[in-house]
């Protein structure tokens, strides 16, 4: 069925973490009867395993409902579900530029919280139509008169009387919602007649249909079985369905300027298929691409193993992943230790955990991942030029080095006043500098210069620790900048383990070595003799530990001689020594 654009709305719903936003959606679908009672079951949006474990949204997804208004009216709703984790805020700025408008959700019992100020910013950067929504008012802990004060000072030109009170829970409220977004939200702009511009913002690779694609249609119309190009890739090709998410995939004949809906590209290669792209029509051509999405830069990188899985189908699963998210980038890389794998790059740590857990759940691969790193820029004693290190062990001899550099990010923490020292001491034991300070009622907004290496390990998980998940984070790129790293290189019984090596600044090589060999010494499965295990920085051994025998008395003649130490150290003999998965977990809780 076509909709005339007047009666078409494209919104996404914004919040802090556990505000509702999920519980909101699921009743807004119920109301516009899109998922039958029969059918719904807590959180239908949420259908990667991950997303389950981890309770968090990752991908975003686009479905449309059908709202019969006061009139008997009928539109078309299209909800757009974004993602909360700081790590996919990319995901939000790329589902939002799909949306004419957004529903901003505030927990009356939490007030505005600092997920609530950046996604807020995100939206009006963006120009969008904000309804703000107060939810929860049935709990008892409900403060409504706060969080609407709260609510003024995000923004004054929010009027009290317009924003909602609802219980996404029950329902009650929902109703106004659902005619806010009709009265408040503009329909969509775009010439049905145009050429066809359509914005890819989301896709995925299925094993039967290929590459799925969702788009927001801009101008002109989409047809099934026509032939399309993807303007910023080159890749042509005749779709084989076009169609929309109730939330089940449903064939249409036309995708027509403002409807947002998936596209069966008939594209075969997961790599072709770019998010931000640009999809025409390759008969009538549009003369230029829609204004792309940012490139998305990964901020850490770290090496992805198969444990027990063959290479071929460990790369074909490396494939469809990054195809299904656009801030995931890889490479093959070789390790002596690990054998054949990739080196991945990632939005942060979170990141990498959840491309290690969907390698596990949707693809039955067990992968290890080694230690992550952001990075380097060096330039040696006799050359100009500078070159780029993502991989520690390339990281190049000290002797021949003149200067290293690595990349920094302005880090905004959005926090609570009264939580302001707290968050100063921890960005300051990071390395962090203080750039700009601004108050926003009941918010602070301090921003950071910091290393991106500093922010990659664990700074998200202690920033919630310390403010009590009160606190969000944003980052944006800086330059690189001086840093006074040096490379710290692990051997057991003499032999470097690549696997192992790591970049850390000079000031914290010597704690984090000591730890280190501590851990490898509990880790390491024991052999009959005993291992030394050795933290070398530029040369020097300055942490040491021994893993003792299997048994307490050593068998005879195991004792290394010198010219095998060297040969070892040289990688000339090789020493078989298993590394589980643990022994990477502890090193990264070093950081
Ligand atoms: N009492 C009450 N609880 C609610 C209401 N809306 C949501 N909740 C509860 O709040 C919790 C979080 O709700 P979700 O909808 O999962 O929150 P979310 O914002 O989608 O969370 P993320 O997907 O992790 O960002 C759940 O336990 C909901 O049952 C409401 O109106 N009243």
């Amino acid at each position: 069925m076509s909709f005339p654009q007047d009666h078409i709305r494209n919104f996404a719903i914004i919040a802090h973490i556990d505000h509702g936003k999920s519980t909101l959606a699921d009743r807004i679908m119920e109301m516009t009867s899109t998922v039958s009672d029969r059918e719904s079951t807590a959180q239908q949006l949420d259908d990667l395993a991950v997303e389950k474990a981890h309770g968090v949204t990752v991908k975003s997804k686009a479905v449309r409902n059908y709202y019969i208004d006061d009139q008997h009216d009928e539109y078309q709703y299209n909800l757009i579900d974004t993602p909360g984790h700081v790590d996919f805020n990319y995901e939000v700025s790329r589902s939002l530029s799909a949306t004419d408008g957004v529903l901003l959700v505030v927990d009356a019992t939490k007030g505005v919280q600092a997920q609530t100020v950046a996604n807020f910013r995100l939206a009006k950067e963006a120009g969008l139509t904000i309804i703000p929504i107060i939810n929860k008012i049935d709990n008892q802990m409900a403060d409504i008169q706060k969080t609407t004060e709260q609510l003024l000072e995000l923004e004054p030109t929010f009027q009290t009387d317009q924003i909602l009170h609802i219980s996404a829970k029950s329902g009650l409220g929902v109703d106004q919602v659902l005619l806010a977004i009709r009265d408040q939200i503009p329909a969509p702009a775009g010439d049905i007649q145009a050429p066809l511009t359509a914005l890819v913002f989301d896709s995925k690779f299925d094993p039967y249909k290929g590459v799925i694609a969702q788009v927001r249609i801009m101008e002109g119309q989409l047809s099934a079985q026509t032939k399309q190009v993807f303007m910023a890739s080159q890749v042509a090709s005749t779709n084989k369905e076009v169609g929309v998410f109730t939330p089940e995939p449903q064939a249409l004949q036309t995708l027509r300027a403002g409807d947002v809906g998936y596209l069966v590209t008939g594209v075969k290669n997961p790599d072709s298929i770019k998010i931000g792209d640009t999809v025409t029509n390759e008969i009538m051509p549009a003369k230029q691409p829609l204004p792309g999405y940012q490139e998305v830069e990964p901020m850490v990188y770290a090496g992805l193993y198969p444990k027990d899985t063959d290479y071929k189908e460990f790369k074909t699963a490396i494939e469809k992943l990054a195809l299904n998210d656009a801030a995931f980038h890889y490479e093959p890389e070789q390790s002596e230790a690990l054998g054949m794998g990739f080196r991945g790059g990632f939005l942060g740590i979170f990141h990498l955990q959840i491309i290690r857990e969907r390698l596990m759940t949707e693809f039955g691969i067990n992968v290890l991942t080694t230690m992550p790193n952001s990075t380097f820029k060096i330039t040696l004693k006799n050359q100009n030029e500078p070159v780029y290190v993502e991989n520690p062990i390339q990281f190049p001899d000290w002797s021949k080095i003149s200067l290293v550099e690595e990349p920094y990010v302005h880090a905004k923490i959005t926090l609570p006043n009264e939580m302001l020292n707290d968050i100063m001491r921890l960005a300051e034991s990071r390395r962090g500098i203080l750039e700009d300070l601004d108050t926003l009622g009941s918010m602070v907004v301090a921003t950071y210069l910091m290393p991106i290496s500093e922010i990659a390990y664990d700074f998200f998980n202690e920033l919630k620790s310390v403010s009590h998940g009160f606190a969000t984070l944003s980052t944006e790129s800086a330059d690189y900048n001086y840093s006074d790293l040096v490379k710290l290189e692990i051997a057991i019984d003499y032999a470097n383990i690549d696997a192992l090596t790591i970049i850390t600044h000079r000031l914290k090589a010597e704690r984090i070595a000591q730890n280190m060999v501590t851990k490898l010494r509990d880790l390491v499965p024991r052999k009959l003799q005993a291992m030394p295990v050795q933290a070398i920085v530029e040369g020097r051994v300055i942490a040491r530990e021994n893993i003792p025998p299997l048994r307490k008395v050593a068998a005879k003649g195991t004792k290394v001689s010198k010219k095998q130490q060297q040969l070892r150290r040289s990688g000339q003999a090789k020493v078989d020594i298993e590394l589980p998965q643990a022994v990477f977990d502890a090193i990264l809780d070093l950081g």
